[in-house]
């Protein structure tokens, strides 16, 4: 029921719980009226969408957990919205829980929060590329086990110095991930789907290379692309076939742009010496071929997990439903609808 103060203003649908940018929403609230769903499920929340309870809403933002309640954004679950919802305001950078196309079928341009979440992200990727060079799951398993350094020692680790690490996806993070390999002494290669610029390339000291290239020439490869149709499995049995033998793979872009039955394949035969992962194909499921090989550090999807960069995100995420509602336009558009905001 909306408040007699808040009757006539625009209305923002809320899915997801503001956990720290708390003085910026309520100062959305001052400017609109926020509605939040009832449901906990898809199905419930589609009859409530159908229903007209959020009719009027002008702009929705939303987190990666409230996928838990409405499923993907995708064309069944937009046809209940209703027609007045033109702007998605989705907080995280992935994007891969919206169907961007039909989205913009439906006239519903969609945000991210790019930037905000480089550094803790490219950190997490440096942590993953360390330990798995070192092999510190091993250790540090068999030390929970109560067997110290285990029954027979761990396998020795290698530096980074010197090694080839080679980045697919050079855009935020890549580039975040490429600045602090180099303080490592690692030479650093990347493939992405535009090259970039050549002062780009020279401030962060990256060689471009094609995509096979990319392949066989690195010694660490660290995945750094969005998940869309195109890129989902584009690490498969083929290219891991492609790779130098004991090559180590880092993954803090999302499970499914690697088949991860062809990572504990190579994982299994030793072609891939070891794995340091922040995310997985179906999550929040685990491949038991993962769980099971201590050569693979895993950790549960908390590439942003900390205070500074969650809050920047949800500050990231509402600022753009504040110009969504103040000005009819986004901070952030995703760069498939970038010509929309012209
Ligand atoms: N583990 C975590 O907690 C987090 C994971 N992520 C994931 O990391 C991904 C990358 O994030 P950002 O660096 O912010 O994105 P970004 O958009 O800045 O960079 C992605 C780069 O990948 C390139 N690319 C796209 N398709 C490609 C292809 N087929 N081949 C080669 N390059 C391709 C793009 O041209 C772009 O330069 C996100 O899409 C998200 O899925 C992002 C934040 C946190
Ligand atoms: O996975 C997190 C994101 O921001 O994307």
């Amino acid at each position: 029921m909306a408040s007699s103060k808040s009757a006539g203003r625009p209305k923002v649908l809320l899915l997801g719980v503001i956990e720290h940018a708390q003085s910026s929403w309520e100062a959305v609230g001052e400017i609109a009226q926020i509605l939040t769903p009832k449901s906990n499920n898809r199905a419930d929340f589609i009859q409530e969408a159908s229903s007209g309870a959020f009719d009027g809403c002008v702009a929705a933002y939303r987190t990666f957990d409230s996928f838990e309640v409405t499923g993907k954004i995708d064309g069944e679950l937009l046809q209940a919205l209703p027609d007045s919802l033109r702007f998605l305001c989705h907080n995280g950078a992935g994007y891969d829980q919206v169907d961007v196309h039909a989205c913009t079928a439906r006239g519903i341009r969609v945000s991210n929060t790019p930037t905000a979440v480089d550094d803790a992200t490219a950190d997490m990727g440096i942590f993953l590329l360390l330990g798995a060079l070192r092999n510190v799951a091993v250790g540090m398993a068999s030390l929970r086990a109560g067997e110290w350094r285990g029954k027979t020692l761990p396998p020795l680790g290698h530096d980074p110095q010197g090694k080839v690490l080679g980045i697919l996806g050079m855009g935020g993070i890549g580039r975040n991930m490429a600045k602090k390999a180099l303080v490592f002494g690692m030479q650093i290669r990347y493939h992405n789907r535009t090259r970039l610029d050549a002062h780009i390339e020279k401030e962060i000291g990256a060689e471009y290379v094609d995509f096979d290239t990319l392949l066989a020439g690195s010694d660490v490869i660290s995945l750094n692309l969005p998940l869309n149709p195109k890129t989902r499995h584009i690490i498969s049995r083929n290219e891991f076939a492609k790779m130098k033998a004991g090559v180590v793979i880092v993954n803090t872009a999302r499970g499914a742009v690697i088949d991860e039955a062809a990572l504990v394949e190579a994982l299994d035969s030793g072609h891939v010496s070891s794995a340091g992962l922040d995310v997985y194909e179906n999550e929040p499921d685990v491949h038991p071929g993962l769980l099971a090989n201590p050569r693979v550090l895993l950790v549960p999807h908390m590439g942003t997990f900390t205070v500074e960069t969650e809050t920047k995100m949800e500050e990231w995420a509402i600022s753009n439903v504040r110009m969504a509602v103040e000005s009819g336009r986004l901070r952030s558009i995703v760069p498939e609808q970038k010509s929309m905001e012209r």
